[in-house]
């Protein structure tokens, strides 16, 4: 049987690692697709880079039409980026009944109820296990390995620049700035890094997983997103003291309503910082690594780690998909895996949860002026909003503020309780006069 031919669009970081992965590997993959898998054609804005990459032997155009256009390509490979030029060839790729592979997860995140609907009425597959934790399968995993489970909840580190961040500032002391630049040359970091630092990233892909957990569209408008710029040294600093590490976590959770408690069914969908206990794996995942926490009623958890980011492993994921689109090419097209693992007239319409119903426990830190009777009105606030104290650390002024200093921090860790009473609460405590600076809160997970 002759080749599959591919058409690469964007031969940047991950479309470079993609075709030298395929030509080294050719020989294996055609062992395990049943054909060969060809990139035939290239198109990229810098013709002359991506002739040079590519060799003689495969067409290269500026124009990412001309591959759409070719009626020899089987599989459109997007990997351009962003949700402009890149949204409208994916479209026209599946119009002319390309596959499509993708690792763009902002375009998928944002427009991929458009997007896999005009593919399954096309007959044809957009695949993205590279869009989410770039090399690890979490993709196959969810929808395929666990397809026996009632996901119950998904926590991840699945953005490879921020834990960098978080990762080097902790262990080398590093200043934000001059790491984000690193990750930035090493190929991690996002066209528009602010995506990254400000947890869009990290949502994109959470959106992705929670829509192939639970069988909802796919809603990243819904999604409460909070990146690590106003993370302080002092924070990751007091919860290593009290036991704890801060990662960037992308959580999706299903929660079953309780009438007693005005809690209505619904999932949760959000991206903050999290304090996890230092004794946990995921807490020890350190660098641009990623993990993915899954938490199925049959299986229990699992934990998924790898390179989230990079050239070859993103690679990986990319090709995977390819031999995935290969083998199942000339399948009956009702039989496919769906796009988000439920066929899509079998949709669930649960709703996503607004942040200020989400339940979890709570790190908070407060600094405060050193003098008594501060400790009581803090507490007194909490205690009158029906939240309870699971463990304070107070710091001695001279600690804090060098000797003499007349300020002190006050860490307190909290149980569980909704957001919005601990918003309520915090609007309290910061209103008092001895609490000096605006209040820290990083919400908790024990993930167990
Ligand atoms: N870099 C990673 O580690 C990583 C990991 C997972 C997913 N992704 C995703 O993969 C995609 C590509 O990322 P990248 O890091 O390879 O980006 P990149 O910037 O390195 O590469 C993009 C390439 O597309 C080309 N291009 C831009 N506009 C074009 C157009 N109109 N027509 C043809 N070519 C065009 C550019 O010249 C460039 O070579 C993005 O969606 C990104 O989010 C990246
Ligand atoms: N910018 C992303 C690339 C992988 O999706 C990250 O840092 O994880
Ligand atoms: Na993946």
């Amino acid at each position: 049987m002759k080749p599959i031919q591919v058409g690469l669009l964007g031969i940047g970081v991950v479309g470079s690692g993609t075709f030298n992965v395929l030509q080294r590997n050719q020989e294996e993959i055609k062992r395990r697709a049943g054909r060969g898998i060809d990139i035939t054609m290239v198109a990229d804005l810098n013709v002359a880079r991506a002739q040079a990459l590519v060799g003689p032997g495969v067409t290269v155009v500026s124009d990412a039409r001309a591959v759409i256009a070719n009626p020899d390509i089987d599989i459109v490979i997007e990997l351009i980026g962003g949700y402009g030029i890149a949204k409208t060839l994916v479209l026209e790729a599946i119009a002319a009944g390309k596959h499509v592979v993708t690792a763009n997860k902002a375009l998928l995140a944002v427009h991929g109820t458009e997007i896999f609907a005009a593919a399954s009425a096309k007959g044809v597959m957009v695949a993205f296990e590279a869009a989410v934790a770039g090399g690890i399968p979490i993709i196959k995993a969810l929808r395929e390995g666990l397809t026996a489970n009632r996901i119950q909840w998904i926590a991840g580190i699945i953005n490879g620049t921020t834990n960098f961040i978080l990762s080097e500032m902790r262990d080398k002391g590093l200043d934000f700035a001059v790491v984000l630049k690193e990750a930035q040359r090493l190929g991690y970091a996002e066209a528009d890094p602010t995506f990254d630092i400000e947890g869009v990233d990290a949502a994109h892909k959470v959106t992705l997983m929670s829509a192939i957990a639970f069988g909802v569209p796919v809603q990243f408008d819904k999604a409460y997103i909070e990146g690590i710029t106003k993370l302080g040294a002092a924070d990751i600093k007091y919860a290593e003291q009290l036991g704890y590490r801060i990662k960037l976590l992308g959580i999706t959770k299903r929660r079953q309503g309780d009438a007693t408690k005005r809690q209505t069914d619904g999932i949760e969908l959000r991206v903050h910082p999290c304090l996890i206990p230092a004794k946990r794996l995921i807490a020890n995942v350190e660098g641009a690594m990623n993990a993915v926490v899954v938490q199925g009623d049959a299986v229990g958890t699992t934990l998924y780690y790898g390179k989230g980011a990079g050239s070859e492993p993103t690679a990986s994921a990319v090709i995977a998909d390819l031999v995935d689109i290969t083998r199942l090419h000339t399948a009956d097209a009702a039989h496919r895996v769906p796009h988000l693992a439920f066929q899509p007239n079998a949709m669930s319409k649960l709703p996503m949860l607004p942040m200020s119903e989400v339940v979890t426990s709570y790190y908070l830190r407060l600094r405060v002026a050193d003098e008594t009777g501060v400790l009581a009105k803090v507490t007194g606030i909490l205690a009158e909003a029906g939240i309870s104290i699971d463990a304070m650390l107070q710091r001695e002024a001279d600690e804090v503020g060098g000797e003499g200093s007349t300020q002190t921090d006050l860490i307190i860790l909290t149980h569980d309780c909704m957001e919005a009473r601990m918003n309520a609460a915090i609007a309290l405590m910061q209103a008092l006069p001895s609490v000096l600076e605006p209040i820290t809160r990083i919400r908790k997970e024990e993930l167990a």
